[in-house]
């Protein structure tokens, strides 16, 4: 009998670098929110390089610490950010991708993700020419693939699920609390990434968090919050 061996996968993950990343969080976590940034981007990395149907993680960076940190990573190949924009940014990460892998995208937002939910994903995205999987709300994109690189037409942005869904991609149905979907925007789906269990770099800002709150006196106002 021939057993049909699993396609390869290359995974894209765009991150910003982290002074200018992810500033819906400033409000809540002000100074910490750079270290918080980074350590998603530090634990989208780890699933992916986890995931057994990933042969490359293509990170796409201008972040000078995140790339120190995964360079010697294995099976991670790091590529300058255009400085354009997030679509710019994973073209760019296309591009290097080998010609005859499928490819996908994830943000690098993702910390509770771990490497047997993306192999699901990426299992059940196979048998498609291109498909994505939505946010937790149902409107964003978390997971865009395509069978080959040069199909990937990311069109990430506001509502960028209706967009890649108009152009053909199929919905991977996910269960709404899959740690996939919980991509962190603002502080309510940190909460809700903690709960679904994040990665150790992701843990480790908590912590801080925790122990800067401890510390903080909470005043009146602070408290009639
Ligand atoms: N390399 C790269 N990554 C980007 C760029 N824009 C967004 N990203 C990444 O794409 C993912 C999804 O983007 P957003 O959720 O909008 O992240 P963000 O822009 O850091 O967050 P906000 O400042 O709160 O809007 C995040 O992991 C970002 O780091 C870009 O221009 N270049
Ligand atoms: C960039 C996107 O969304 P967000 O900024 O909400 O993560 C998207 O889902 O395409």
């Amino acid at each position: 009998m021939t057993v049909e061996p699993y396609a390869a996968w290359s995974v894209i993950v765009p991150a910003k670098a982290a002074d200018r990343a992810k500033t819906r969080l400033a409000p809540a976590y002000g100074g910490l929110r750079p270290a918080m940034a980074r350590a998603f981007a530090l634990d989208t990395i780890r699933a992916a390089g986890d995931c057994d149907r990933v042969a490359l993680v293509i990170v796409v960076s201008d972040d000078d610490v995140l790339a120190d940190k995964v360079r010697d990573r294995h099976a991670v190949r790091l590529v300058a950010d255009p400085g354009l924009d997030l679509n710019a940014a994973i073209r760019a990460g296309a591009d290097v991708a080998p010609p005859g892998d499928r490819v996908a995208v994830i943000p690098a937002d993702l910390p509770a993700l771990t490497g047997p939910t993306l192999a699901t994903a990426l299992s059940l995205a196979e048998p498609y020419e291109r498909a994505v999987v939505a946010d937790g709300e149902g409107v964003g994109t978390t997971l865009l693939s395509a069978r080959t690189p040069a199909r990937l037409r990311p069109a990430f942005g506001q509502g960028s699920l209706g967009v890649h869904k108009a152009g053909g991609a199929v919905v991977i149905d996910l269960r709404t609390d899959s740690a996939l979907r919980r991509d962190v925007d603002v502080p309510r789906h940190l909460t809700e990434a903690a709960m679904l269990g994040v990665g150790p770099s992701t843990r480790r800002v908590l912590e801080r968090l925790r122990r800067r709150e401890e510390t903080e006196p909470v005043t009146d106002s602070a408290s009639s919050r």
